[in-house]
């Protein structure tokens, strides 16, 4: 079975200590979600999954290989990383944007059949066919949120790295994403790392929730033990409880800890 492992990071930035001796094993056909507060490391530990960060001390491998010694094309191939707040400024139209996630692939001779069937393919799964004709600079933050996804998943990776993927979705399409990350993980067998703010998508969308803070890992568990009272309390400094929602369970943020 491919497993992604972090072993004890650590990556100082400036003079501050952004990740300290962080370890999670990660396997296929799970969706994680990765939360914290602001600054608490998450996009950090998700750069150093993607091998686009080195940690200062500790390393990742990817089926027991340290993912930096991993060609990079077959790196890419693997992994796909989806980064927080993308800008968008090419004036070219959703397909050819979306084309971009088959880069790995693609020789001299451009996109092939199968490159274009892999791009039609993550238009439709992630709901973006409309905007295939659209330039990508035009559309909205959400929009764009969305053909994101889609050129990510257009190099079938076995690995989604996304960070923040729901900023800027509005309630249903949030509601869709976590179907998609859910699919993605439950029938094609990928594995799905999130970093995210909306707990209550977490408690929805994970099989397992990491929480950092500081730069430490304060808790990895299955969502509802992992987001109980006491852990969001150190980790956010807020009382919060867990509700029964109609479909699960669902958090209240009844104020900041005093
Ligand atoms: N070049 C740098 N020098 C010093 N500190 C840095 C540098 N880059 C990032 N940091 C700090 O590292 C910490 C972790 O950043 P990171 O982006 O991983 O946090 P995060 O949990 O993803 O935060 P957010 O939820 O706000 O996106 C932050 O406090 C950030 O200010």
């Amino acid at each position: 079975m491919s497993l992604l492992s972090a072993e004890n990071l650590s990556v100082r930035l400036g003079d501050k200590t952004v990740l300290s001796g962080v370890s999670a094993a990660f396997a296929p056909g799970l969706v994680t979600a990765v939360v914290g507060p602001n600054g608490a490391g998450k996009s950090t530990l998700l750069d150093c999954l993607a091998a686009l960060r080195k940690p200062d001390a500790g390393q990742v491998t990817l089926d027991g290989r340290a993912l930096r010694d991993l060609p990079s094309r077959e790196r890419a191939r693997r992994i796909a990383y989806l980064p927080q707040n993308a800008e968008i400024a090419w004036a070219v139209n959703g397909r050819t944007f979306v084309g971009l996630g088959r880069t790995p692939y693609v020789g001299a001779w451009g996109l092939t059949a199968e490159d274009r069937t892999a791009v039609d393919r993550a238009l439709t799964v992630t709901g973006v066919q409309s905007f295939a004709d659209r330039v990508v600079s035009t559309l909205s933050g959400g929009e764009r949120a969305r053909v994101l996804i889609a050129r990510a998943l257009a190099g079938d990776p076995q690995w989604l790295l996304a960070d923040e993927p729901l900023a800027g979705l509005d309630p249903g399409h949030v509601l869709d994403a976590c179907d998609l990350f859910r699919r993605l993980a439950d029938e094609e067998g990928r594995g799905v790392i999130l970093t995210l703010h909306d707990l209550d998508a977490a408690l929805r969308v994970a099989d397992r929730v990491i929480v950092l803070a500081e730069g430490r890992g304060l808790a990895d568990a299955a969502p509802v033990e992992a987001l109980s009272p006491e852990v969001l309390r150190a980790a956010y400094g807020v009382e919060a409880r867990t509700l029964d929602g109609l479909r699960g369970p669902v958090l209240e943020m009844v104020g900041r800890a005093r």
